[in-house]
């Protein structure tokens, strides 16, 4: 089921009119629904079945308090990649105890506010990161969980700069360097070695290449319990795709239950970080109509919304729907790239779209849920989009639209 449904002509938002919305709280405008991401989150949480397992949210993905707080509410667990999104999430609500702490820069002071927030692990992608969390917890003398995030070297199949599970991106350590880093962990007084982490990429429409990765992490978890390691822990990661465009993913349970199925009967807790797969299609983001225009034979419609509320577009040349919020069947369809106000060429939403528009409608771009506002900047000075969310018919302002005076805030002239 939909919850951005035509009833008639008319675009809704569960049971609120986007038109209605747009009137409201102004264009740009992020529109989420609450009903979307607490079902998408529990068939992640349903599909696991009886086995102990943890739903880590993704906060790269939608970072708003509002969005952290209704997963918050659900019993969810969160993958982090900083402290500020730690701090977001400890601000809306979420427990520490379920958060995980991804990312390959990891700073002594983030790892030491982790630390004394008590997260369930931090995801190791490095030797000298170890090395690190083991100094920052000696000073602080506590003991640091950790998995370490193995590098399956499989190809995801997305596109290249998403793609993080190769042995020549950046992301986690090779099979085999794992074997002697686990044992340098297990000698260090201050770090208890918890589990396995792997994430191969991001926007996947297949299962296969999740299963190859899972495959190689159970064969290391089995040679290190050979050593003496035994990990009470595997982390798939994330990066389960969606329908943009005609993409075919795998439903939710469907990819949950392939891994359970591959887990067998071991004795170890499941951990997946699903960031995507929960949020982007669980927001629109809505724009106007300024004007159209033709140069030569090619037809704009410059919109309100641009590269710095929605990058995908630009960044990687992501295909989104793009759907009128009231139609018009009266009008002839023609074909446009909506283009928005930024002076980049490369600043389009979507590139030759069959539409029936005049100036002054609204467009919704579909999927952007995620990977949209916290990806958004303040590029030509333009203050970013305010975010709502929908409830049935409550509408909540999850985040203020920001005010021109708030673009130069905390800078100063010179004496
Ligand atoms: C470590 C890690 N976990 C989880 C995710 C979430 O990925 P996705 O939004 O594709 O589910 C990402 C982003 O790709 C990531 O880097
Ligand atoms: N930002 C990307 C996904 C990156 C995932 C982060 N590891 C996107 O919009 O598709």
């Amino acid at each position: 089921m939909d919850f951005f449904n035509r009833k008639g002509t008319e675009l809704y938002a569960e049971d609120c009119a986007v038109a209605d919305l747009a009137k409201t709280y102004g264009t740009p405008l992020f529109v989420y629904s609450r009903a979307t991401i607490e079902r998408h989150w529990h068939a992640f949480d349903q599909a696991a079945g009886e086995r102990p397992h943890l739903v880590c949210y993704a906060v790269k993905a939608n970072s708003n308090l509002a969005v952290l707080n209704v997963l918050a509410r659900l019993g969810s667990g969160f993958d982090i990649v900083s402290q500020g999104e730690l701090a977001r999430v400890i601000a809306a609500g979420g427990d520490p105890a379920k958060v995980v702490f991804s990312g390959v820069g990891k700073k002594s002071a983030e790892i030491a506010y982790a630390l004394q927030q008590g997260i369930y692990c931090f995801n190791v992608e490095s030797e000298a990161e170890l090395d690190r969390i083991q100094q920052v917890a000696q000073q602080l003398n506590v003991i640091a969980p950790i998995s370490l995030r193995v590098n399956p070297d499989v190809d995801a199949g997305t596109h290249p700069y998403i793609s993080t599970g190769l042995k020549e991106n950046k992301f986690g350590v090779s099979i085999s360097d794992a074997h002697r880093i686990y044992a340098k962990a297990e000698s260090y007084p201050h770090i208890a070695v918890k589990g396995i982490d792997c994430h191969i990429g991001s926007q996947l429409t297949e299962i296969n290449p999740f299963l190859d990765a899972l495959e190689r992490i159970l064969l290391l978890v089995d040679n290190l319990a050979q050593q003496g390691i035994e990990l009470s822990h595997i982390d798939v990661g994330g990066g389960l795709g969606v329908c943009y465009q005609d993409e075919q993913p795998p439903h939710p349970n469907e990819y949950a239950k392939a891994i359970a199925d591959k887990l067998a009967d071991r004795d170890i807790t499941l951990i997946y970080e699903p960031g995507r797969a929960i949020m982007a299609n669980a927001g629109i983001l809505v724009t106007e109509v300024e004007f159209l225009k033709t140069n030569q034979d090619r037809h704009f419609a410059i919109v309100d919304g641009a590269m710095n509320d929605l990058i995908r577009p630009s960044l990687y040349q992501a295909w989104q729907n793009i759907i009128p919020v009231v139609e018009r069947p009266e009008l002839a369809k023609q074909c446009y790239d909506i283009v928005g106000p930024v002076c980049e060429t490369g600043d389009f939403l979507g590139k030759n779209r069959e539409l029936a528009i005049n100036a002054g409608d609204l467009l919704a771009v579909r999927s952007s849920g995620a990977y949209g506002f916290t990806m958004s900047s303040n590029y030509n000075s333009r203050p970013r989009a305010a975010e709502i969310m929908v409830d049935g018919e409550q509408v909540y302002v999850v985040r203020e639209r920001e005010t021109i005076e708030s673009l130069w805030q905390g800078e100063s002239l010179l004496p």
